[in-house]
C-alpha cells in the first residue's frame, strides 16, 4: 500500500481541545525524554530498530534543508520502560554531518542518544512542534511495524525539534506510544 507524503501541520503548542491533559506535559517538556521515563520506571533501555541511510520524509528533508529524495542518516529506536514500549522515536542526520561533530551518532548503538546530545554543552536545541501522526503518514506504520503485534489506536502525538552543534543539524521526532500514559505525568 502506497502511502503518499502527507503534509502534517507540526504546532508550536499542543491544541487543548485535542489532548489528554496527562499526555500534554510529555509533548512540551524541553528536557531529555530520555531522563524524563527514566525517572519514571525501573529499568529503562532504547531498542534499536534501524541505523542506516534512507530517504527522509519530505518535511524532514524540508527541515534540514534537504533536497527530495536525498539520503541522511536515519536512527530509529524504541524507548522501553519496563519491559514495555512508550516511545517509537526517529532520528534524522544528513550525511554530510556524519563526519567530526556528529560522529556519535554511529557509535551509539543501544545507548540513548540523548544521554550524548544533553551531555554536551555546546548543543542547542531548538523549540517544540507537536502534531497527530495517522494512517496516512508513513511514520505511523513505522510505529505501528514497530509495536506489532501490539495494536495502536488510529492517530498518536509526535513532537519533533532540531539540535545543532556548530552548525550541524539532527532532527528527533519522538511519537508516543499510549503506554506512556501508564507512566507517572
Ligand atoms: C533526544 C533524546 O534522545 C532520545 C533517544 C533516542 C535514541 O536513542 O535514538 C532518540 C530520541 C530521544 O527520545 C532525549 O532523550 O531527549
Amino acid at each position: 500500500m502506497r502511502i503518499r507524503p502527507h503534509s502534517e501541520t507540526w504546532l508550536e503548542r499542543p491544541p487543548r481541545a485535542r489532548m489528554l491533559p496527562q499526555l500534554r506535559p510529555w509533548l512540551t517538556d524541553p528536557g531529555s525524554l530520555t531522563a524524563r521515563i527514566r525517572s519514571r520506571c525501573s529499568l529503562f533501555s532504547v531498542e534499536v530498530l534501524a541505523q542506516r541511510l534512507a530517504v527522509p520524509h519530505p518535511d524532514e528533508a524540508a527541515l534540514l534543508g534537504l533536497r527530495r529524495g536525498e539520503l541522511a542518516w536515519l536512527r530509529e529506536v524504541l524507548l522501553v520502560a519496563d519491559g514495555v514500549p512508550v516511545v517509537f522515536a526517529r532520528s534524522i542526520l544528513p550525511r554530510h554531518n556524519l563526519r567530526g561533530a556528529w560522529i556519535l551518532f554511529q557509535g551509539l548503538g543501544s545507548r540513548p542518544l540523548g544521554a550524548a546530545l544533553f551531555a554536551d554543552p555546546r548543543i542547542r536545541r531548538q523549540p517544540l512542534a507537536c502534531t497527530c501522526l495517522d494512517r496516512r503518514d508513513a511514520r505511523y506504520h513505522r510505529a505501528s511495524a514497530a509495536v506489532a503485534p501490539r495494536r495502536l489506536p488510529p492517530a498518536l502525538w509526535a513532537r519533533r525539534s532540531l539540535f545543532g552543534l556548530r552548525g550541524r543539524t539532527l532532527l528527533v521526532s519522538e511519537v508516543f506510544l499510549p503506554t506512556i500514559l501508564e507512566l507517572p505525568t
